[in-house]
């Protein structure tokens, strides 16, 4: 990993440690919602060095793909081997599957987990792919209109870009957040932002829905 990529994990960690103390300072829990794939994992493994009162902390994920928790697809997997590890060992988490087969069947029941968390969260913290998806809201998922427009909080979702079904926050209960943060890297997905910011058809690129929010855009070469 590049110096400037190490550089950026920290900052971002010492960013989310300050909104997450500040926020537990005034309220008895703080709720910090994460994003998957490979782009946060030094960010993961930062934040879990730092020295807070993680058992005061949930932790879910923006979106999940429905498969077992031991395959290297899942990102509660992700989450549990580099954030909660080392000091946030005692975090509580809230993973987005169940013991249904389908996020279809098993929508329900992760969404009465989820209500019970301390909304709105502390920190929103996205991903980008390079077709502009953020969370599971791609561009090329037939549930996508559903999950901009419904304010119900998790969405199944099947794509044919993605060889998983998914489940994904919807765009309403993610914008229920104090603060929001998009953690990319590489010029490919610099270019991608750059496209998003210059057009607002959000199903063209769903990552377009967060950027009238305030942003905080965490990018590194
Ligand atoms: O489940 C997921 O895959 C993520 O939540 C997804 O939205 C991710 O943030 C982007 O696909 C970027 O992934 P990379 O960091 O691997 O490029």
């Amino acid at each position: 990993m590049s110096e400037a990529r190490k550089q950026l994990a920290e900052q971002l960690a010492e960013a989310v440690f300050q909104a997450l103390s500040e926020d537990l300072s005034r309220q008895a829990r703080a709720l910090l919602v994460v994003s998957g794939g490979s782009t946060p994992v030094p960010f993961f493994e930062a934040l879990a060095a730092k020295a807070l009162p993680w058992e005061r902390v949930d932790i879910t994920l923006a979106d999940e793909r429905w498969v077992d928790e031991q395959s290297s697809d899942s990102n509660a997997k992700l989450v549990r081997e580099h954030l909660l590890i080392d000091k946030a060992v005692d975090a509580n988490f809230i993973p987005l599957t169940c013991e249904a087969t389908t996020p279809e069947e098993g929508v329900d029941e992760v969404a009465k987990r989820a209500e019970s968390l301390a909304w709105p969260a502390s920190v929103v913290i996205l991903g980008m792919g390079g077709d502009g998806h953020t969370a599971s809201l791609f561009p090329d998922s037939q549930e996508l209109g559903l999950a901009l427009a419904t304010d119900e909080p998790l969405v199944a979702v099947r794509t044919p870009s993605q060889p998983q079904p998914r489940i994904t926050f919807s765009a309403d209960r993610l914008h229920q957040a104090h603060r929001h943060i998009l953690h990319i890297t590489g010029d490919d997905k610099r270019a991608v932002l750059a496209n998003a910011l210059n057009g607002d058809d959000v199903r063209q690129l769903p990552i377009r829905a967060f950027l009238s929010c305030p942003l905080a855009i965490y990018w590194a070469p």
